[in-house]
């Protein structure tokens, strides 16, 4: 595909290195551009060959916004303590001070932005199973489609240096054209297969629940979630495209979210929304309480109505409901949240689902929300504290940016970010999946193991592992 803009973009990188020079600083540059329609997933995968390692995806179950990352101009971690959120949100500003855009404004999504995560505890020590990614990790990425309500954009964004020529730009002009030539379907690969598969430490992870249920009945703790980890060997290394690919025909009321680093890519569909910021409205969701699905319709929808009146699921869900409703209550002048929960059906599995609303304070930044928001009690507990203490002692894995917020922030402070559960960590030929589960009074280990078996078998479906299921 041709590219247009030729001359604005020659003019608007004129002005960034005019400014470069003048205040003697590297400055940020970035052009936005309507495109013909070109699929976020097809882009993504253009940028295998040049930018393996350093690509993101991202899709809203709405389909409002699908984005896709190849190549990075920035990549920012920050130090692993409790002012992460509010020193990841220093380092944004800083980045786009005296920025120069050009191109279309003002497009939630479009223009400079930052996509990453920070990981579930900044306290857990970590493991060399996540330590591509580190406590926390952010792109800026070089090149970026957006796929807004059916349009689809463009960003190129470039560093300028007070030093930097012309001829840069030409290279940029190339790049960029060879990344939107790529016509993907030829090149479609099949998923490898699953040749091994280890539950770890199963049983132990029962006993864990047991004690938990013990500790929640005896003392001031009201719930803990547990999670527990599936190691599997694949014949060949896993391509992240296609998996993604898979997800999002399976997985259409869930967020597909990926996030490469090196060799490793962290990947899923995560039916929970953590936080989304458009101007200033804002909106969460409290999802825990679980079901299976039916065979049939009637006995999906008796499966429905059980979990709607099952009291252990509906206490399980209320906690949430109570901690995020006082959470984006302190940052918000005005909150809705519905009385009674309604439920969120996906291919595997049912779920309680409360969505919450608000507009959000001046000072209310996406950062700042999540600082508030996570980790939630569907992901961590109740006292949240007590809760972290358990999870750091008892949990055999290190969740990583499991269950962790994932997503995306622009330079007009929108944004929105999920929690990265129904998720793998790939790392070549072996993926490690996660799932946990809300402990609470009237739990029993052996049904929150077969509740955590349903919530493996999104990634196992998408890894191929499930055949029709
Ligand atoms: C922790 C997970 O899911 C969470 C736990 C749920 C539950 O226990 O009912 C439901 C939704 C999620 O908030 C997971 O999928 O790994
Ligand atoms: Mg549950």
């Amino acid at each position: 595909m041709a590219i247009s803009y030729e001359t604005e973009l020659a003019e608007g990188w004129n002005k960034a290195l005019q400014k470069a020079k003048k205040i003697n600083k590297k400055i940020l540059f970035s052009e936005v551009l309507k495109i013909a329609p070109i699929a976020p997933l097809t882009f993504y995968h253009a940028g295998k060959d040049m930018y393996s390692g350093e690509r993101f995806f991202w899709q809203d179950p709405n389909k409002e916004i699908t984005i896709a990352g190849a190549g990075k101009i920035e990549k920012i971690q920050v130090n692993p303590d409790s002012s992460r959120y509010e020193n990841m949100e220093n380092e944004w500003k800083e980045l786009m001070q005296d920025g120069v855009k050009c191109g279309i404004l003002d497009i939630a999504a479009t223009g400079p932005l930052l996509f990453g995560g920070f990981s579930f505890d900044p306290e857990k020590s970590s493991s060399a199973l996540w330590d591509q990614f580190g406590d926390n990790l952010f792109y800026l990425p070089k090149y970026m489609v957006s796929v807004i309500n059916g349009e689809t954009y463009l960003t190129s964004n470039v560093i300028c240096s007070p030093e930097d020529r012309v001829d840069l730009y030409i290279k940029l002009l190339h790049e960029r054209e060879l990344l939107l030539k790529e016509n993907w379907e030829t090149g479609f690969s099949a998923c490898p297969e699953i040749t091994g598969a280890e539950e770890v430490e199963a049983e132990q992870w029962k006993r864990a629940v047991a004690n938990s249920i013990k500790e929640i009945k005896s003392t001031e703790l009201d719930k803990v979630v547990l999670a527990r980890e599936m190691r599997l060997t694949l014949s060949e290394s896993a391509s992240s495209e296609v998996i993604i690919k898979t997800l999002m025909e399976e997985q259409p009321e869930s967020f597909i979210f990926c996030l490469e680093s090196g060799s490793d890519c962290f990947l899923g569909a995560t039916p929970e929304r953590l936080v989304k910021k458009t101007g200033n409205e804002v909106f969460s969701t409290c999802l825990a309480g679980s079901i299976i699905r039916g065979k049939t319709n009637e006995e999906d929808a008796q499966l429905g109505e059980e979990l709607l009146t099952d009291e252990k699921n509906l206490l399980e869900h209320q906690y949430v409901v109570s901690m995020i409703a006082g959470a984006l209550g302190s940052i918000c002048d005005e909150i809705s949240v519905p009385e009674k929960p309604l439920l969120l059906k996906m291919r595997h599995i049912q779920h309680l689902y409360t969505p919450v609303s608000g507009f959000g304070k001046k000072e209310a930044t996406i950062f700042k929300m999540i600082e508030k928001l996570h980790p939630t009690p569907a992901l961590g507990g109740l006292p949240k504290d007590k809760a972290m203490v358990i999870i750091r002692e008892t949990e055999l894995l290190e969740r990583g940016f499991y269950a962790a917020p994932i997503g995306w922030t622009d330079g007009y402070g929108n944004g929105e970010f999920a929690v990265g559960i129904r998720s793998a960590l790939i790392q070549g030929k072996n993926a490690s999946l996660f799932a946990g589960c809300g402990i609470v009074e009237h739990s029993n280990p052996e049904s929150e193991y077969q509740e955590t078996m349903i919530k493996f078998k999104p990634m196992l479906s998408a890894l191929g592992g499930l055949g029709n299921e």
